[in-house]
């Protein structure tokens, strides 16, 4: 089924300097679609992902929102649409937790505002469904950096957009609290939010997202169905590292290094289990 489309990219160019980091990047995201941006290092993703922001502006090309320019929108009207959450945030004042959740009501209200019973309601919920209401009187310059990321995700979810930008959402996090987010992600998603989300980890992506785009030297190299393009060869051709992608269940995919410990045969890759023809739990998995 044709999903409608709400983000439009079309055939941006961009560079800090005179050489593009992005170059004739086009791709359209539909409404409730968790898409993935995958990448090496230094690809182009964070800018991409400023540039369908606002925060850049593109040499050529353009980002549209429902149809419209992004650059002709006005910065609270998009807030309310789009909710960014960035790579990495920190803070000169110690607000407290929940003084940042709240700070994504602010596209609601006025010029002169107070906080309504509404707005702390909103802003309790978020940071109950990201499991850190623990946290709301602590300062935001003293949490840990991934408590900083669920922090930034529960005022994303407090302002209320139904449109989610995340640059590398699960970076900070801990094994569960990954987890934890990509379940938010995909229960969200269940409501009608969409998700365009930058990740390290073709998993993450093979797990929730329904479909990846591909980036490499600043151009899209595949975009489609994560279980069609996440593949062996295409892991390769991004990251130079060789990967199988294996097939769980029929349903689940996982990401398996094909050498670790110097061992290159397929299954072979801790010291137990080296060169022990036995040992080869992997064997039974189809391979991709
Ligand atoms: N403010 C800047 N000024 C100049 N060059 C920049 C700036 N920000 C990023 N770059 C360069 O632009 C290129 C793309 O960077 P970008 O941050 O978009 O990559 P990325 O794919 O998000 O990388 P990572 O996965 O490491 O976060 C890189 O070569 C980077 O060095």
């Amino acid at each position: 089924m044709e999903l409608k489309p709400l983000i439009e990219v079309e055939k941006i160019s961009f560079g800090y300097t005179r050489e593009n980091v992005l170059n004739d990047v086009s791709f359209s995201i539909g409404e409730g679609e968790i898409v993935t941006l995958l990448g090496p290092n230094g690809c182009g993703k964070s800018t991409l992902i400023k540039i369908m922001l606002g925060l850049l502006r593109p040499a050529n090309g353009g980002v549209f929102l429902n149809g419209r320019n992004i650059g002709e929108i006005r910065s609270k009207t998009l807030a309310g649409e789009i909710a960014y959450v960035p790579q990495t945030h920190r803070s000169s004042f110690p607000y407290a937790v929940l003084d940042v959740v709240l700070m994504g009501r602010i596209p609601h209200k006025p010029f002169f505002f107070r906080y309504s019973k509404t707005d702390l309601r909103v802003a309790a919920d978020a940071l109950n469904r990201l499991s850190i209401s623990h946290l709301a009187e602590r300062a935001y310059t003293e949490i840990s950096g991934g408590e900083r990321q669920l922090t930034l995700i529960a005022r994303a979810l407090a302002q209320g957009a139904k449109t989610f930008i995340m640059d590398e959402p699960a970076s900070g996090l801990d094994y569960g609290n990954q987890l934890r987010l990509l379940d938010q992600i995909i229960k969200l998603s269940r409501e009608g939010y969409t998700f365009i989300k930058s990740t390290h980890s073709p998993e993450h992506a093979l797990w929730i997202a329904d479909r990846a785009i591909l980036i490499k030297n600043g151009a899209i190299v595949a975009d489609g169905k994560c279980d069609e393009i996440i593949t062996s060869e295409n892991l390769f051709s991004l990251y130079n590292a060789r990967v199988n992608v294996l097939n769980l269940n029929g349903s689940l995919r996982v990401c398996v290094p094909q050498t670790i410990c110097g061992c290159a045969e397929f299954g072979n890759f801790s010291r137990q289990t080296c060169h022990s023809e036995e040992a080869l739990p992997w064997r039974a998995l189809q391979e991709v």
